[in-house]
């Protein structure tokens, strides 16, 4: 949001009882490209009304025109006759956004693509639209929207952009039916944002550079040129999902790294953004990247509504490795703590710090265990069809064994089921 450079914010928060808690406004006030110039904050019940009461108002309106602001960014989620309220009492040209305006905003911001753009006006307008129902009522327009009005304007816009992301060809699941058919593995990575997804998938696929398999250095992958995955301490660094190729354990792999959830995103907001999801709905296996780093009671909180929003999606249970990242900000009594926060979520978290490379071994293994297999010992008549068959499935599965005979060749291979039985289809043809 470098365009935003220079532009300035005050945080508002509110909380029934004290403490207030500010981080995540700030945060995401911060990455939405605002320097943050002070913050408001108040305990007690919120105001139909206004949210924070009129005397509360007009302090923020204060500050804000102190600070000389352009934004006040408020937590939680305002109704529209709060929003209103609040920026009539607001100098001019000081916005006021709550929590939802201000995702929208980064995402908005974000957005390169032609489908991430679609999908975020889509988003926006879907934000907007009870709001100028609310401003129409006010107004005493027809509630209904009549030809011409821009309520009328807003729900062709939403219906039209439904129609265009429905007809935009989808890469992502083009790719992914063929990827399979080449014998590739789907791996998701998924969880909150800043997490350290973006920094494991760079990681499992430099290390795939690093072990040196024969197809790492020459051949082009066909996402290769899109791929880049982002790595910042910034919420939402990434918003496109990103897939790299790795090789696990012999096995060829295609890791996508995907948008980081955010705490209380309404759920309207979450389905403009599903690609994401369905993205570890297709996968063979899911890693769910947390930030062992966060206390006890959030870490839960966030590994249970992640694991939640994955069964929702159709994910399978048994196809998610939990890793708790950044042990290196831990001691052990600290780490304990936490694996005993999530035991009964997620039954074996496996413990790694991305930084420091470490367990990321043990990480792989518990994804390897998560991917189908099949293995099938096939015995080709020694010919030239079995040459190829052989060198299939060195490409496309783990070969064990080959044993070269005079008469036949001993293929022991395994791999994804689809394509070892692909291969011994081949072999019986072969045999035929
Ligand atoms: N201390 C520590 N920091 C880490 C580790 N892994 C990642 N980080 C840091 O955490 C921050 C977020 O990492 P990202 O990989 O961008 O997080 P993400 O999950 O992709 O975030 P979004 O793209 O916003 O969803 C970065 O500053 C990383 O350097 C780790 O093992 N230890
Ligand atoms: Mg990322």
């Amino acid at each position: 949001m470098r365009r935003r450079t220079g532009s300035t914010a005050i945080i508002a928060a509110r909380a029934d009882e004290r403490p207030v808690d500010t981080e995540e406004i700030r945060a995401l006030t911060e990455a939405a490209g605002y320097e943050v110039r002070g913050a408001v904050t108040q305990a007690r019940a919120e105001d139909p009304g206004t949210c924070f009461g009129v005397g509360k108002v007009a302090d923020l309106a204060a500050r804000a025109g102190e600070a000389d602001a352009d934004l006040v960014a408020v937590d939680g989620e305002l109704t529209p006759r709060q929003t209103a309220a609040i920026r009539e009492a607001l100098p001019d040209g000081t916005a006021v956004f709550d929590r939802y305006r201000l995702v929208l905003a980064i995402f908005a911001d974000r957005a390169g693509a032609r489908r991430a753009q679609l999908q975020t006006e889509l988003a926006r307008l879907r934000y907007d639209l009870p709001r100028l129902k609310a401003r129409s009522d006010v107004q005493g327009l027809n509630r209904r929207a009549e030809k011409g009005t821009p309520l009328d304007g807003v729900k062709n816009r939403i219906a039209d952009l439904e129609r265009k992301l429905a007809d935009l060809p989808h890469p992502a699941e083009q790719h992914r039916a063929e990827r399979r058919e080449q014998g590739f593995d789907l791996v998701t990575l998924a969880g909150y944002t800043n997490a350290g997804k973006s920094a494991l998938l760079r990681r499992l696929a430099d290390d795939m550079a690093a072990e040196g398999t024969a197809e790492s250095d020459s051949e082009q992958h066909p996402d290769a040129a899109t791929v880049t995955a982002a790595v910042g301490d910034r919420l939402f660094e990434t918003l496109e999902t990103t897939t790299r190729r790795a090789t696990v354990d012999g096995r060829r792999v295609l890791c996508t790294d995907t948008v980081g959830f955010v705490a209380d995103l309404p759920h309207w907001l979450v389905e403009s953004f599903s690609e994401t999801l369905s993205d570890a709905a297709a996968a063979d296996a899911v890693v769910l990247v947390a930030d062992a780093s966060d206390p006890p009671p959030e870490l839960r909180e966030k590994v249970g509504v992640a694991l939640d929003v994955f069964d929702g999606q159709g994910v399978d249970g048994s196809a998610v490795v939990t890793a708790l990242n950044k042990v290196d900000l831990l001691d052990d009594a600290a780490l304990a703590e936490r694996r005993e926060a999530v035991a009964d979520l997620a039954p074996e978290p496996v413990p790694v710090s991305v930084r420091e490379g470490t367990n990321l071994d043990r990480l792989r293994a518990a994804v390897v265990d998560r991917l189908p297999t099949e293995r099938a010992e096939l015995l080709l008549p020694n010919r030239d069809g079995a040459m190829g068959i052989v060198s299939r499935a060195h490409d496309r599965a783990v070969v064990e064994s080959v044993e070269y005979g005079t008469e036949t060749v001993a293929l022991s291979v395994r791999g994804r089921p689809a394509v070892v039985d692909r291969l011994r289809a081949d072999a019986d043809a072969l045999d035929g």
